[in-house]
């Protein structure tokens, strides 16, 4: 099997443009077949502040109504994702920018009102592998932002971190998948402000035991969810850390198992 990587890289970097333009050198430097997948839940509040529309996050979901639906497809699809692709071209790395509409690469349902009704907010039903596959062959890569759709007509906002593991599941029937989640951290950390404490491998009963001692907080809650979803539905690697990890050096990054 051939191998595939796909990378998430996260608000924190996007935010930072001389960070961004480090990550895409990083990420453009990969040999083989990638794919990006990028947040920008930042921006998206910034805009959103900006233009007086309120921003309310439950659980680390951005609760989306029709406004924020216009302002997320404004930022994630417009703004943060055209800039990557030119960012990517300015590398010869021949990107597509993509939303899950595009192509229906990625649909979705709208999530069901249960506690909390989370308003346009997409949970995925599928990824069309088979389309990203003859693209991934003709050496294109795609660059794919945080918003899906239902098919009929709806777009829907979906957490990036998610995007990155359903596309992973979906393309691991043909790929050997990397999965790396870059965000500014080096990994899964004991104490969240000393860059040194990176726990090197998590397995399930690590998992459980750094959950019971709340070292995984706040956004790696929902992060690491999305690993062991992933690791269970075939993908090969998943990791978490800066984006040195996609040099290969000797830098400290998490490796996830089961
Ligand atoms: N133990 C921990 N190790 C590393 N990061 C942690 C930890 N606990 C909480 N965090 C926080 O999780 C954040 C990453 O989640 P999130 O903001 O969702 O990432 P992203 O930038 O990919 O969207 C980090 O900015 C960090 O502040
Ligand atoms: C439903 C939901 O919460 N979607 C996220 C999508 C963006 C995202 O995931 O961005 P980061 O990776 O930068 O956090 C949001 O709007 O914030």
């Amino acid at each position: 099997m051939r191998n595939l990587h796909i990378v998430k890289v996260g608000g924190n970097i996007i935010e930072k443009d001389e960070d961004l333009q480090h990550f895409l050198d990083l990420f453009a430097n990969l040999e083989g077949p990638k794919i990006l997948v990028h947040g920008g839940g930042k921006l998206a509040t910034e805009l959103a502040e900006r233009l007086g529309i309120a921003v309310k996050m439950i659980d680390g979901r951005r609760i989306t109504d029709a406004e924020t639906v216009e302002v997320i497809t404004m930022v994630y699809g417009g703004k943060v994702n055209k800039h990557i692709v030119a960012g990517l071209q300015a590398r010869n790395c021949n990107a597509l920018g993509f939303s899950g509409a595009d192509g229906n690469t990625i649909y979705s349902v709208k999530r069901p009102v249960k506690n909390i009704d989370f308003g346009f907010v997409g949970d995925v039903v599928g990824v069309n592998s088979e389309l990203i596959d003859k693209l991934l062959d003709i050496g294109i890569t795609p660059a794919f932002c945080a918003i899906t759709h239902d098919g009929k007509g709806q777009l829907l906002n979906t957490n990036a971190d998610t995007i990155a593991c359903e596309l992973a599941i979906g393309l691991s029937k043909s790929y050997k998948v990397t999965l790396n989640y870059c965000f500014e951290k080096p990994g899964v950390l004991i104490d969240v402000a000393n860059d040194d404490s990176v726990v090197r491998e998590i397995n399930t009963s690590k998992y459980s035991e750094l959950l019971e001692d709340k070292i995984i907080a706040d956004g790696l809650l929902p992060k690491l969810e999305n690993c062991f979803y992933a690791l269970k539905g075939g993908v090969n690697k998943v990791q978490l850390g800066k984006p040195e990890m996609l040099q290969n050096t000797n830098t400290n990054f998490t490796t996830l198992r089961l």
